[in-house]
């Protein structure tokens, strides 16, 4: 297997271990950025180990300046703004909420219930039009880190194999109307969006995840296995435990 040399794949005992070391290094890639530039931003993910990360940046936040930090959100269950499968409210729970964040830079992507009512092409529009006002020249920021969790089937935010999403080539912010996994209809960045990250970070953990982890850093067509096409302008780099590593050779490791 040859894998670029832009991927970085850390392999860690336990899920626990993998969150604790993105967490870790998120802060020192935070605060390396606000040191440099005065700003950082972040795209958050929902799912296990997203949250996980969030959790454990509100334990261990080092010398992060949260009124310097812009959040934006890679993907959205479309449902209304009180339903606990919303990966905002996810995150507002686990650490947005605890957190001196300037309101203005947290960017949620709309619910189902909200001002662009049960229209999720709307809300995807809007949100796209969030990212192209936020961007000095073009469609998206350059985030500094975009995270990211993954599927069994390689998924990434709500970018499914052989689907329009996972194909879209020039909008940055997608509707997904029959994804696989519930709920149905969703929001979610494109891959041309996630490609505006200096930084992807994939953060997964478990057997489940084995053949799509080891399929995506073999370069895996990103319409098969969607998370092969998730990669950084600077840096891609993964977070495993032994289970979701199986697959992956040890020469492949960081
Ligand atoms: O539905 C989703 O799933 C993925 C992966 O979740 P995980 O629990 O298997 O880590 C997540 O990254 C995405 O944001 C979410 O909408």
């Amino acid at each position: 297997m040859t894998v670029s040399p832009d991927i970085h794949v850390s392999v860690f005992t336990d899920p626990d271990s993998v969150v604790a070391a993105a967490s870790r290094l998120l802060v020192d890639t935070i605060v390396a950025a606000q040191r440099a530039r005065g700003s950082a931003s972040v795209v958050l993910t929902g799912g296990g180990t997203g949250i996980g990360i969030l959790a454990a940046l509100r334990e261990a936040p080092g010398d992060i300046d949260w009124r310097s930090l812009d959040i934006y959100f890679g993907d959205e269950r479309f449902v209304p703004a009180d339903d606990p499968e919303r990966n905002d409210l996810q995150a507002r729970r686990a650490l947005l909420d605890h957190v001196d964040l300037d309101p203005d830079r947290v960017h949620p992507i709309a619910a189902s219930d909200g001002e662009f009512g049960n229209d999720p092409e709307a809300a995807a529009a809007a949100y796209a039009a969030v990212l192209a006002r936020n961007s000095d020249a073009g469609k998206a920021p350059v985030f500094d880190v975009h995270l990211l969790g993954m599927g069994g089937e390689g998924h990434v935010n709500s970018l499914f194999p052989e689907t329009d999403a996972v194909r879209e080539e020039d909008a940055t912010v997608v509707a997904v109307t029959d994804s696989p996994k519930p709920p149905p209809v969703r929001v979610t960045l494109t891959l041309p969006a996630v490609r505006h990250a200096n930084e992807v970070w994939i953060v997964t953990t478990g057997a489940a995840k084995a053949e799509a982890a080891a399929a995506a850093v073999s370069g895996a067509p990103p319409v098969e296995i969607p998370a092969g096409g998730a990669r950084g302008l600077v840096a891609t780099r993964w977070f495993l435990d032994e289970e979701a590593a199986a697959l992956v050779p040890a020469s492949a490791r960081s």
